[in-house]
């Protein structure tokens, strides 16, 4: 059976997901399109997608089975709510919301339908390489983790749409949430610097570096550059007791030639995660078909907003800043378990404490 998909939001990513989901992808077909540049919806819609004047329309129609929401951070809640009200599996890109308060009335509208309908966009932990550092992390053989490096470069952000606030609410959500998943963990406070400012992003605060303190101990230190002008440049390592792990540059081919010895680096987000967006939208679909969702969830959107929340505090007091979380809901109590995983050769990682 194929899931009937209406897509909310075509702007960049909106397009890429419709691409994934029409040409890449079995087990899903986009018939309703909808945005507030109702041009750009048409002129995107694929061939006979109904084009819907506004989301909420979108989402209540009856051929409507399931809905991605790719329109921006604000405009999120009241889509999820509508889609929870419709009881309708939905995919929401990241951010989940762009305050705690909206993230909580999201939560409480799920946890009172009962049942899972929400995935949060965070990609990366679709991702082959950030789920093998899992799994090393998990296999306990490089002993427990001491702190995580963390590195987010973006050539270029949209001029006018991306704001001072957006480093910290709109592209740390990524590393808040691949934190938490990688270790376990919990973020309990945060710390934000601002270095000098890059003449590149003439308005932005940019770049920041973010100190996260993880409930174990762990501290994440995060470099967020929007300007960096060279790529898209994704990296982590975690120092250990007994060893360190990283992450490969991506793409991985080692080019020589006479200007030397170089990787080539991704212009953005679309070629370093093109393969984590798809399988992220495998493990949507089939969750969708039978009616609910899996992986990231309405409680991972809320604790990245915490985050969020903390770091826009952090960075105008200069202090730490704590995170409180409300009880984890027990419709979230699986969330941060790994998925299954293999090391490179294909064998299965096990932890220690599997193997004892
Ligand atoms: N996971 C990732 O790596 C990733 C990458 C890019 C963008 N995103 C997220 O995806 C979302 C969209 O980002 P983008 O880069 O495609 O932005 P974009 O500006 O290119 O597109 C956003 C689209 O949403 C539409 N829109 C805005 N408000 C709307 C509303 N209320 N109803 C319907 N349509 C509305 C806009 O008209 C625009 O066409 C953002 O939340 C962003 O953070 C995630
Ligand atoms: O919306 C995008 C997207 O989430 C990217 O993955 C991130 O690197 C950018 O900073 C953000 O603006």
């Amino acid at each position: 059976m194929t899931l009937k998909v209406g897509v909310i939001g075509t702007g960049m990513i909106g397009q890429d997901h419709i691409r994934r989901l029409t040409q890449v992808l079995s087990g899903a077909e986009v018939i309703a399109v909808s945005d507030i540049d109702g041009a750009r919806a048409a002129a995107v819609a694929p061939e006979g997608a109904a084009v819907f004047a506004t989301a909420g329309d979108l989402i209540r129609s009856e051929t409507v089975e399931a809905v991605v929401i790719c329109s921006w951070g604000p405009a999120h809640e009241e889509q999820l709510l509508d889609c929870i009200a419709a009881g309708k599996p939905v995919f929401c890109e990241k951010p989940l919301v762009t305050t705690a308060a909206a993230a909580l009335r999201v939560m409480e509208a799920e946890v009172a339908f009962g049942r899972r309908l929400v995935q949060v966009g965070f990609m990366r932990r679709f991702d082959a390489d950030y789920r093998r550092l899992k799994a090393t992390l998990d296999s306990g053989t490089l002993g427990a983790p001491l702190m995580f490096h963390s590195t987010h470069r973006n050539a270029a952000v949209p001029e006018g749409l991306y704001t001072s606030d957006m480093p910290l609410n709109d592209t740390l959500v990524h590393d808040a949430d691949i934190s938490r998943w990688l270790l376990n963990d919990e973020v309990r406070g945060v710390e934000v610097r601002v270095p000098r400012r890059s003449r590149r992003g003439t308005e932005l605060r940019d770049p920041v570096v973010v100190l996260l303190h993880m409930g174990s101990g762990v501290l994440v230190d995060v470099e967020i550059s929007v300007n960096i002008a060279y790529g898209y440049d994704i990296r982590g390592e975690v120092s250990c007791e007994e060893g360190t792990a990283s992450l490969p540059l991506r793409p991985a081919t080692v080019i020589r030639d006479i200007h030397g010895v170089r990787q080539l680096v991704p212009a953005d987000w679309r070629g370093r995660f093109i393969e984590a967006y798809d399988q992220e939208f495998r493990e949507w679909i089939g969750a969708a078909a039978r009616g609910t969702a899996t992986g990231p969830s309405t409680w991972d959107g809320y604790a990245a907003t915490l985050v969020a929340d903390a770091a826009l505090k952090a960075v105008e007091s200069g202090e730490l800043q704590p995170v409180r979380m409300r009880d984890r809901p027990s419709l979230y109590s699986t969330t941060l378990e790994a998925p299954p995983v293999t090391d490179v050769s294909g064998h299965a990682l096990r932890s220690r404490r599997q193997q004892s």
